[in-house]
């Protein structure tokens, strides 16, 4: 359809008409005699062609001719059109009628024009002409630029063909630069352009203007010898013509075929520029470490102990650029500062200082049961915090509605912990009486939190025990982490417990509640092993601070004559310390990014000693380290002894080889790390062969306990003779095997907790 016929609403078709011809008009009268003499001849041809059997007039040929060979679309009256569109359709059953189905004769077939939905993309700039769009200023610019440069490179073979015609005449042998044409249409290997190129007469070639490989001798012939390159571009051919100069090699090449110096270079010849020989390049031995091989080696010799490699090994092949490289990785390589110690007697050390008594507690007990603000209250009172901070913590705290955590906040110092009112890791905090220097852990109560309790007790030398005595708290504590807790410090090796019966303000004092909730814990505690010696009780308020650091004030509490809290902890026997075996300290924490000690770790030395500019070793990683730092209660020091906490400064390790839960061991006797072990267990629940979390410390591993070994007695540990038992009942003792999936680091006599499920299993030791 035309695109006339579109515009119909505009009222067009009369001045259409007009232009098609007229209404009334036909191709007859408007034709020439020329015209109507081809028709003819046409018409004349066409029937000869079908052949007498087809049915068609002349009429009709006509107007096939008439629609074939003139444009219809102009010249065809658009009433005649209309006319004929009915009679044409008709027409084409005819014409194909003696058409065989799918065998259209090829003079009959026509071409399916498709129109694009949208216009045919075009590059910016109208770089196609080929649909008779407008160009750009842009494409025409193009284009003449293009124009130029394809007559230029007409030109340039037009003057290479001639080179080549010259030669050819003279019978002199093509030199210099190959021909590209026929390297591409006879492509040989380069070595063959070499020795072929070698065996020719030498001819000296002038050198581009090139940054320090020009030589002022050189500048003549090189203008010379350009200006008739240059000629070469201009499409004026009767010039006699140069060839082109070989472009120089780049760094690569000249790098490559170890080119010769650069004084020499002027004098280079083309042959010398190609030739692939033991005489321009310096032979790579093969058979020899490559480079990178070189310095992976080094480097691998370097990882072992982590140390600075003072004289890097030599490579095996003479080459030179690989002892180069050598000799830069020695060049590159960090010394680092080799850690200087004091190479003190330790233990001299200790004797000498007159250490005060030392001890960590634990602080356990049911959640809010009142422990973050016994401790607290406890801090305020031995003046380690000071009033200002306390009502600094009291506004804040009353501000988000827990004035009654004031005293909390100064342990539980994360923000998560404040707006919750709950611990949920360990705080660590320290304070001094006249006689002991204490470190208190505030173990979470909360039963999600026991993983990081368990991390507390590892470090303890006994625990207090808060007990909330209101009404109804103490006997849901007693059922909830009361009775957990104290099982799992007594599990870890916790012989000494201070039970701390609480806000006892809440209950007026009463001296039978206290006493009924002292014979509950006794029994119970001496049931899951504590010594009755080492159990004592102390009625208190952490909130008001009665019997804490001082003797309660309130008159109600007068029936209690015993001594306050601090003296309970004061009583505590002096910690025998390990001194005298092997350095063993379990990591609990990791600090990086300092700007003097950037990587430094804490923890408490379990057993043995430790000096600045001892090297050390970390398990499981087994990767060395130097002590080039150390602080004992946040002092810096010389050293350290077992049962001290401590933050080691580190260096030549990387950080990625340190975890919590790690051991630090002298790396003559570093402890054994194992896959699976025996351990004397205490069951809190029901344990078979089944999945588990071994915990020891801060290290969490999971594992299974694969095998039930034997029931033991509780009061003499011995094997119960039977059956081997198929399930281990809450509240027994046995021998049970336990394999974790990665290897861990454990000894004999070591303490770990079983966890499966949230809860706490069962608790043992080593064997
Ligand atoms: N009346 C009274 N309230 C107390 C006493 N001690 C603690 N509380 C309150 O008990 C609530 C819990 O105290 P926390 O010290 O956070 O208890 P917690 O045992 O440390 O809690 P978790 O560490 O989360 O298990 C707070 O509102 C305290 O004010 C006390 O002696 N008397």
């Amino acid at each position: 359809m035309s695109r006339h016929k579109l515009v119909k609403a505009l009222d067009l078709d009369e001045e259409l008409d007009d232009f098609d011809g007229g209404a009334d008009s036909d191709y007859g009268e408007e034709v020439g005699a020329e015209d109507k003499e081809h028709l003819r001849l046409g018409t004349a041809k066409v029937r000869d062609v079908l052949g007498p059997e087809v049915s068609i007039t002349d009429r009709e040929i006509e107007d096939s001719l008439w629609h074939y060979y003139y444009d219809v679309d102009k010249t065809t009256p658009k009433k005649a059109r209309k006319q004929k569109v009915n009679s044409d359709v008709n027409k084409s059953d005819d014409f194909f009628r003696d058409s065989p189905w799918l065998n259209i004769p090829e003079d009959r077939r026509g071409e399916i024009l498709i129109e694009p939905l949208y216009p045919r993309g075009r590059l910016m700039g109208g770089s196609s002409k080929s649909d008779g769009a407008p160009k750009s200023k842009l494409a025409a610019l193009a284009a003449a630029r293009k124009k130029k440069e394809n007559q230029r490179a007409e030109d340039g073979q037009n003057a290479t063909n001639s080179v080549a015609l010259l030669d050819k005449l003279s019978g002199k042998p093509r030199q210099g630069k190959p021909d590209c044409a026929s390297d591409i249409s006879s492509p040989k290997p380069l070595i063959a352009i070499t020795e072929q190129t070698m065996n020719e007469q030498p001819r000296k070639y002038p050198r581009r203007k090139s940054k320090g490989l020009k030589s002022p001798q050189d500048d003549q012939p090189a203008k010379e010898a350009f200006k008739k390159s240059d000629s070469l571009a201009s499409p004026d051919v009767d010039k006699q013509p140069e060839i082109t100069p070989a472009a120089d090699p780049s760094v690569f090449a000249q790098t490559i075929f170890a080119a010769p110096a650069v004084s020499q270079q002027h004098d280079l010849q083309t042959s010398d520029r190609y030739v692939l020989g033991p005489d321009t390049y310096a032979e790579f031995d093969f058979a020899g470490p490559s480079p990178d091989d070189v310095v992976t080696k080094a480097q691998n010799t370097k990882r072992p102990t982590q140390k600075p490699v003072k004289q890097p090994p030599q490579p095996s092949s003479g080459d030179e650029s690989v002892n180069a490289i050598f000799q830069g990785v020695g060049v590159v390589a960090i010394e680092e500062p080799k850690v200087k110690g004091k190479n003190l007697d330790v233990m001299a050390e200790f004797e000498r200082s007159k250490p005060k008594n030392a001890a960590n507690f634990v602080v356990i007990g049911h959640v809010d049961a009142g422990k973050s603000t016994l401790m607290g209250r406890l801090l305020y009172d031995l003046k380690v915090v000071d009033q200002r901070t306390l009502d600094k913590y009291r506004k804040e705290a009353e501000r988000i509605g827990k004035a009654s955590f004031a005293l909390a906040w100064v342990l539980d110092q994360g923000t998560e912990e404040r707006s919750r009112g709950v611990t949920i890791d360990i705080a660590m905090n320290k304070f001094e009486t006249e006689s002991t220097s204490f470190t208190i852990l505030d173990a979470p109560g909360h039963r999600d939190f026991i993983p990081n309790m368990i991390a507390g007790a590892s470090q303890a030398d006994f625990a207090v025990l808060v007990i909330d005595a209101s009404t109804g708290n103490f006997e849901s504590g007693l059922k909830g982490q009361t009775k957990e807790h104290a099982l799992l410090v007594r599990s870890m090796g916790v012989q000494r417990i201070v039970i701390a019966v609480n806000k006892l303000d809440t209950i007026q004092w009463s001296q039978d509640r206290f006493d009924e909730i002292s014979q509950q814990v006794s029994a119970f505690l001496t049931t899951a092993g504590f010594l009755a010696k080492n159990l004592a009780l102390v009625p208190c308020a952490g909130l008001t601070g009665d019997n804490i650091v001082r003797k309660a004030e309130d008159p109600q509490a007068s029936w209690y004559t015993g001594a306050p809290l601090i003296s309970l902890l004061e009583s505590s026997e002096p910690v025998t310390r390990a001194l005298e075996k092997p350095l063993r300290m379990t990591v609990d924490d990791i600090f990086r990014g300092g700007v003097q000690n950037p990587l430094s770790i804490s923890g408490r030395l379990d057993a043995g000693n430790v000096q600045i500019g001892d090297t050390v070793v970390i398990m499981p990683a087994s990767q060395t380290a130097s002590i080039k730092g150390l602080e004992v209660d946040s002092e810096p020091s010389d050293w350290a002894v077992a049962g001290q906490n401590v933050i080691l400064h580190l260096a030549d390790i990387e950080a990625k080889y340190l975890k919590s839960g790690d051991v630090v061991c002298p790396p003559a006797v570093p402890i054994q790390c194992v896959t699976s072990f025996t351990v004397k267990i205490l069951a809190f629940e029901h344990i078979t062969p089944m999945h588990c979390e071994v915990h020891k410390g801060r290290l969490h591993a999971p594992g299974r306990v694969t095998k039930l070994v034997a029931q033991l007695d509780k009061a003499s540990g011995a094997a119960v003779k039977g059956k081997k038992p198929r399930l281990i009942k809450p509240g027994s003792v046995a021998r049970v095997h336990v394999e974790v999936d990665d290897p861990i680091p454990l000894e004999q006599g070591g303490r770990v907790i079983l966890r499966a499920g949230g809860e706490t299993i069962g608790a043992g030791l080593v064997e």
